[in-house]
């Protein structure tokens, strides 16, 4: 069985679901048509969601750091979550994931609730994420990396422990699959360095490779253009539309607003750990709630020209006025004081 396949039967396909993804290849104009007169409001439910997110908190001592009431996210979709600073943005990634512990709530992948699993379980299942700062193991090889990737992610099975053809098989097929990834990634020709050799944005292209080995169907980036040089962010953006292409479904944290309007069909908006707005990237940036957010501060309309001559015209005044009160260059006291700082 081709490793590709050998990871799909892994998946939640396989086991009955199934996506309504189309397979004509163009699978951005259909998520741009999922959206289609859907209302931009937090929360707003989606044709087809892969993820469902109800009443979500963590809490940090007295900071309340995600409190998500409710939020869907379409399959095979490429979804932005943006946000200031300290928004909430990863830690709701770590809640969603089982990277942390949430103070409450509940979530659904697939229609199956996953709160409470254990990270390694909720990749098992399809749903995989990388980090902001990449996990990558510098003294291990970029192979070994790819090979523990699944390693960790399809775990121990009994059967596996007492049967090793089955167990060699399955780890032939790993590998394949590791080579294919690299290849596709073009790490091959680094398939034998330390990760830790790596630039950071080969890392990155390391780690999503690395999430795809268990052949996830939804893939969660914690900011991918982050120490990436413009080298290679055209080859990042084009992996991310690629994961899309192949029917997965994409949920990223990015600060790169240019990243976020080339690449996204949907985004959604975090301030102060709520969802705050969604919407399709245009109406989105221009949305008063997301430039306050980001700001910090609430806006003035835009002055009138006459109103900006009014403010200009006072504000010049102000300083003749000014100018004509201070003591001139050649009065006594600004010799003086020229003095003094010459001898300093
Ligand atoms: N382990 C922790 N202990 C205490 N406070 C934390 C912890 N993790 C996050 N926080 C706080 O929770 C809030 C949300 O942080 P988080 O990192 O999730 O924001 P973010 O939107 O991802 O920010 P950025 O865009 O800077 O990565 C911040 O105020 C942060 O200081």
């Amino acid at each position: 069985m081709h490793a590709d396949e050998a990871a799909a039967d892994r998946s939640p396909k396989a086991a009955g679901h199934t996506p309504q993804a189309p397979t004509d290849g163009n699978r951005g104009a259909h998520a741009t048509a999922a959206f289609a007169g859907l209302a931009t409001e937090p929360g707003v439910a989606k044709p087809d969601p892969i993820l469902v997110v109800d009443n979500v908190v963590r809490r940090f001592g007295g900071l309340t750091a995600v409190d998500v009431e409710h939020v869907e996210i379409q399959r095979g979709s490429i979804t932005a979550l943006i946000g200031p600073n300290g928004a909430g943005k990863t830690t709701f990634f770590n809640q969603l994931t089982g990277f942390d512990s949430a103070d409450a709530g509940q979530w659904t992948f697939n229609g199956r609730r996953i709160n409470g699993l254990a990270a390694h379980k909720i990749a098992r299942i399809g749903m995989v994420r990388t980090f902001q700062l990449t996990k990558a193991l510098s003294k291990l090889t970029v192979l070994e990396n790819m090979r523990l990737g699944a390693q960790k992610q399809i775990g121990e099975s009994f059967l596996r422990a007492l049967i090793p053809s089955l167990w060699r098989d399955q780890e032939d097929e790993i590998t394949q699959r590791a080579e294919e990834l690299l290849t596709r990634f073009k790490l091959d020709a680094k398939r034998g360095d330390f990760a830790g050799s790596l630039s950071g944005g080969q890392r990155k292209l390391l780690e999503m490779a690395r999430a795809l080995m268990v052949g996830p169907e939804l893939v969660m980036l914690d900011e991918p253009m982050a120490g990436v040089n413009p080298a290679l962010t055209q080859s990042l953006l084009g992996h991310v539309k690629d994961l899309r292409e192949q029917g997965m479904t994409v949920l990223f944290v990015e600060h790169d607003m240019d990243m976020v309007r080339d690449i996204s069909d949907w985004v959604v908006v975090m301030a102060q750990g709520q969802v705050i707005a969604e919407g399709p990237p245009g109406t989105i940036m221009s949305d008063t709630r997301v430039v306050d957010a980001y700001l910090g501060a609430h806006h003035d309309t835009p002055l009138s020209a006459e109103e900006e001559e009014r403010q200009l015209a006072e504000a010049e005044a102000e300083l003749e006025a000014k100018a004509a009160q201070e003591p001139g260059p050649d009065s006594p006291e600004t010799d003086a004081t020229a003095q003094e700082g010459a001898g300093r």
